[in-house]
């Protein structure tokens, strides 16, 4: 039959045994998913399986979707009825149903986390509980681990003792419990935690489901956690069969409850289950296997496999470590460019960094090259609520002007500051009546009556302040500044949104680096250069780079992957590294483990040297990139002792001109195809409109002696270019 052929004789036995349980475990790219979408396809065409009686759990929404489309690739119309879905689709599936059992409406709603910050200010304020002191992300983390340790408010009370921090933080659990009750509420961990219950309490229930599907499938088997665990159990009846798939070197989420210990003592559970193993990668070639596989050797805590592929190999794995934190993504996007020059679409490439924060670099590099992008599971690093805050008050500290309005809108009570909807309305209507502008207007006098008026008068003050200050301080330093004074970084501290806060360092790093490159720039022009990438619309083509977090782009492949920013302190985190146990850096090595062989054709490394604001220190290569055996590893940036060239540039140009110290990177694979410039049209001159990889688009005043003096985008001035250089093409 053509649907076992293309399978190899260990797939071929773990789809067709469908007369006990099996547990396979396999490396990266070996066709574990590709099993299970195969074993769905095989159990309905030839085994006559109703489809509504197989049931299969990924991981994210995205690789749900993913499984949906494989299927349906192949079975057409009679995939329908199949449940592929994420754990918690199918609690909220199962709850819709039977939720009733446990007196809560089919209704029920589910609450988001600003939902659960509402609740908790409530909370906080009926109990008297204070902020400063219970940070809400670090109380929602306690409930949330409560929660899932199956641990309610009055047993969270008992623990607590005489502890008195623990005995407030239980109390705000009961709280929350009994609103959300009140409301009929789920959060995310109850969906897991009430399917649990009902599915332990109530036979009838269970019997139900265990009888609903026949066949369950279980996908990234190694990032499942107890509960998660103990639903899928409950699942299993008597005359259904589970099939699990998963990589031990590959559990990211340790960190949040998942223990691979489930997968590697299955049979503890289900004894008469069938283990496979499966040892041909289908997806990267030797070179990235093998360079990958050396790397996670270096854990000590983990079971050696054998994977060998037959792919050609096209290379090796390629580093590049830029001199400065600009240059890494030109280097990354010169690279894109010169890959999709040569015929390959920008789909089949993706971006993969540890952290959020780190797109913002990448981000801004792309948009001047023009090449279009989707973060993937993530916000635009400048659409990001912290950043947009962050920029208003920038704005507000210009002088008086009609645009500022939404800026006020935006952070004047970010933080809270008690100034809510109706104060707002009598500032707004005010500001029309007098035909002034918000701020002006707030300026002007008493508009509210007690605290709303104190806060006016605060916010009006620290604006004030700032403003007075801006000759003398540089434009970084002012937002460091506003943020401190008006209370905003506080918040965040507060509320320990590490994640914000790290955007926000990102972003005083933007603008240090704008300084360095501008010394006369100024805040209006700062903000003008940056209101081009707020607004800037990508063209909707269907064609984009694919950037997320590793985290993101689990279980996912594509032809040329580029991990970004793997120096020591971001990739493996400082955390992992401070922390100083073996575990949490395991972990991290699992997950650069994960990003490697997401690769199937190239894989590109990059790091940049120089010192980290984020950091706070000199930076230097991940210990990852040196872990892969050298022989499948190709160093193409080489520090020290280099030119400015590599980019275009003559080193006077630059602003890091003494620190420019790169050879020319071989960063084009196919020399005619990335040299657009004299295909098309001979060389450059004077006259001729250009676009280049990194400044955009501009106009050559002048060629000598083979360098090209040409006109960008305000922001970037005039800059001398090798007119020759493959980053340079007409227009
Ligand atoms: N027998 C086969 N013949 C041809 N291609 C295959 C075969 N098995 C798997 N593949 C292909 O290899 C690639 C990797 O497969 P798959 O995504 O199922 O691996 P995986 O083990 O689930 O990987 P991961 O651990 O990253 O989730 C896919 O493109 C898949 O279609
Ligand atoms: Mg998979």
């Amino acid at each position: 039959m053509s649907l076992l052929s293309t399978l190899n004789e260990q797939q071929r036995e773990a789809v067709t045994t469908i007369d006990s349980h099996v547990r396979i475990i396999a490396g990266a790219g070996s066709g574990k998913t590709r099993v299970i979408t195969t074993r769905i396809a095989y159990l309905l065409e030839s085994c006559g399986v109703y489809a509504h009686r197989i049931l299969a759990i990924t991981f994210t929404n995205k690789a749900a979707n993913e499984m949906k489309e494989r299927v349906r690739a192949i079975l057409g119309d009679a995939s329908a009825g199949i449940q592929i879905s994420t754990i918690h689709s199918f609690c909220v599936r199962l709850l819709r149903e039977d939720i009733y059992e446990l007196a809560y409406p089919r209704n029920f709603t589910i609450v988001g986390s600003d939902d659960q910050k509402a609740i908790l200010r409530e909370a906080y304020r009926e109990l008297d509980v204070d902020v400063k002191t219970y940070s809400f992300n670090s109380v929602l983390g306690y409930i949330s681990q409560n929660k899932t340790h199956l641990v309610d408010p009055d047993q969270a009370k008992d623990f607590a003792k005489d502890w008195r921090g623990e005995q407030i933080k239980a109390e705000v659990y009961a709280y929350y419990q009994r609103r959300l009750k009140a409301m009929y509420a789920l959060d995310f961990d109850d969906l897991l935690l009430f399917t649990y219950q009902l599915l332990k309490d109530n036979e009838e229930v269970r019997r139900k489901w265990q009888r609903r599907f026949q066949f369950i499938h279980v996908d990234e088997f190694q990032d499942v956690d107890e509960l998660q665990y103990a639903i899928i159990r409950y699942l299993v009846g008597d005359h259904s069969w589970l099939c699990v798939v998963g990589d031990p070197d590959q559990t990211i989420y340790t960190w949040r409850g998942a223990q691979v210990d489930i997968i590697m003592n299955f049979e503890r559970d289900f004894p008469d289950c069938k283990t496979i193993v499966l040892n041909e990668n289908y997806r990267s070639t030797p070179s990235i296997l093998a360079g990958a596989n050396s790397l996670i050797k270096n854990n000590k805590n983990r079971i050696d496999k054998d994977l060998f592929t037959r792919k050609d190999d096209t290379g090796k794995i390629i580093h590049f470590s830029a001199i400065d934190e600009q240059n890494e993504p030109v280097w990354v996007s010169a690279r894109i460019r010169a890959l999709h020059v040569s015929g390959i679409s920008y789909r089949d490439i993706a971006v993969l960094y540890r952290s959020n924060y780190l797109s913002r670099s990448l981000e801004r590099t792309l948009l001047d090259a023009q090449i279009p992008y989707r973060i993937y599971g993530g916000i635009r690093f400048y659409d990001r609520a912290e950043i947009k805050d962050s920029l208003s008050y920038l704005r507000l500290l210009l002088d008086d002007n009609p645009a500022q309005d939404l800026a006020v809108k935006r952070v004047i009570n970010a933080p809270k500051r008690g100034i809510g909807a109706k104060t707002m309305e009598l500032i707004e209507q005010g500001a029309k009546a007098h035909q002034s502008t918000l701020y002006a207007f707030l300026k002007e006098g008493p508009i509210a009556r007690g605290k709303a008026q104190t806060s006016i008068d605060e916010f009006v003050r620290v604006i004030e302040d700032c403003r007075a200050q801006r000759e003398a301080l540089s434009i970084s330093r002012l937002l460091e500044k506003v943020i401190q004074d008006s209370g905003y970084l506080f918040s965040l501290e507060q509320d320990k949104e590490t994640e914000r806060i790290e955007n926000i360092k990102e972003l005083i790093n933007d603008i240090d680096l704008f300084e360095q490159n501008n010394p006369e720039g100024t805040l209006d022009e700062y903000l003008q250069m940056i209101s081009l990438y707020t607004d800037k619309e990508q063209e909707n083509t269907g064609e984009f780079v694919q950037l997320m977090t590793v985290h993101a782009a689990k279980g996912l492949e594509f032809n040329h992957v580029f991990v970004y920013s793997l120096c020591e302190g971001i990739f493996p985190s400082e955390k992992s590294i401070s922390e100083g146990g073996e575990k949490a850096l395991e972990e991290e090595r699992r997950l650069a483990y994960v990003a490697f062989t997401r690769a199937r054709e190239h894989l590109y490394l990059s790091d940049s040297q120089g010192y980290s604001f984020v950091l706070d220190r000199v930076k230097r290569t991940s210990r990852f990139v040196r872990e892969i055996d050298e022989n499948y590893l190709e160093d193409v940036g080489l520090p020290p002792k280099a030119t400015a060239r590599s980019y275009g540039y003559r080193e006077e140009e630059t602003p890091f001109s003494s620190q420019m110290h790169q050879p020319m990177p071989d960063y084009m694979p196919d020399e005619a195809s990335i040299r657009p410039a004299k295909k098309r049209g001979g060389p450059i001159r004077k006259g001729d409109h250009v676009v280049h990889i990194a400044f955009g688009e501009g106009v050559v005043i002048n060629v000598k002696e083979g360098l090209a003096q040409i006109a960008f985008d305000r922001k970037y001035g005039i800059r001398k270019i090798m007119a020759d250089h493959p980053s340079l093409a007409k227009k």
